[in-house]
């Protein structure tokens, strides 16, 4: 999105570049800047689609682990809530995604406007990320999957009584679609989806702390107070803008040049 880059314009040298369906975009954006602005510039992946796409964009890929402060982190969500928290993980990507938020001095979420919801766990649209991967465009297979977590696969069926236990009955297993048996993240581990009840959606940030609490559990999809910025992309092409201090912004589709 044009907006959402124009953020990342400037002095920005490092930035990560996360997961989901607007994702491409992004890239697609920042390779139209040019050979010249993207020749300093170091990309960093979330997993294995945002690698994917840097490396076919043919801009320079580098790792956390060398640039463990980042300017920028741009990324998908698959819910936002009126505070900015989001629900991360429909494509299992959430561990990485968080590392490389909390290490980006800004995190900024391009969405497009389906994500938009008063609370967390409301929205019936969820990630289509799945769907895409699956080579499918049905997006009438929309699936209220709660919080995605990600767990050591030894403890899952702990973890899994653990969340039952806190308040999501209907927690479980993501199973894999083209594949006996659950998905599997890039870090080796299972992903469990947890709906909780809205009463518990709305303080994401208590919710959090319990679920990671849960020993067993590696990375939990709620991203709270982390967002500096949300692009939501709207049905017409324009874009609304909105950032943590409650400001907000819409640019017309003339505005994205
Ligand atoms: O694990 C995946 C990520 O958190 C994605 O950013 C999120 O699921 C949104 O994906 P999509 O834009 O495909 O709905």
């Amino acid at each position: 999105m044009a907006c959402a880059q124009r953020k990342a314009d400037g002095d920005v040298q490092v930035i990560g570049i996360g997961s989901g369906s607007t994702v491409p975009f992004v890239v697609e954006r920042i390779v139209a800047q040019g050979p010249e602005v993207n020749k300093d510039r170091v990309f960093i992946p979330t997993g294995f689609q945002s690698k994917e796409l840097i490396v076919e964009a043919h801009l320079r890929l580098g790792d956390v682990d060398q640039y463990p402060t980042i300017d920028v982190t741009i990324d998908g969500a698959d819910e936002v809530d009126k505070d900015l928290n989001c629900i991360k993980g429909g494509g299992a990507c959430h561990l990485r995604e968080k590392v490389l938020a909390e290490a980006a001095d800004t995190w900024i979420i391009v969405a497009d406007y389906r994500k938009n919801s008063d609370v967390l766990g409301k929205n019936v649209w969820s990630s289509s990320t799945a769907m895409c991967r699956n080579g499918s465009d049905d997006v009438t297979l929309q699936w209220k999957q709660g919080v995605p977590v990600e767990v050591a696969p030894f403890a899952y069926v702990k973890v899994l009584q653990n969340l039952r236990t806190l308040g999501s009955e209907k927690a479980s297993l993501r199973m894999a679609k083209m594949k006996a048996g659950p998905i599997v993240s890039d870090n080796g581990n299972f992903v469990i989806d947890a709906p909780f009840p809205e009463e518990q959606m709305k303080d994401p940030f208590t919710l959090l702390g319990r679920i990671k609490m849960l020993t067993g559990v590696v990375e939990v999809g709620l991203f709270c107070h982390m967002a500096k910025a949300v692009y939501f992309g709207n049905q017409d092409g324009s874009v609304t803008a909105k950032w943590h201090d409650g400001h907000a912004e819409h640019y017309d589709n003339s505005s994205e040049d």
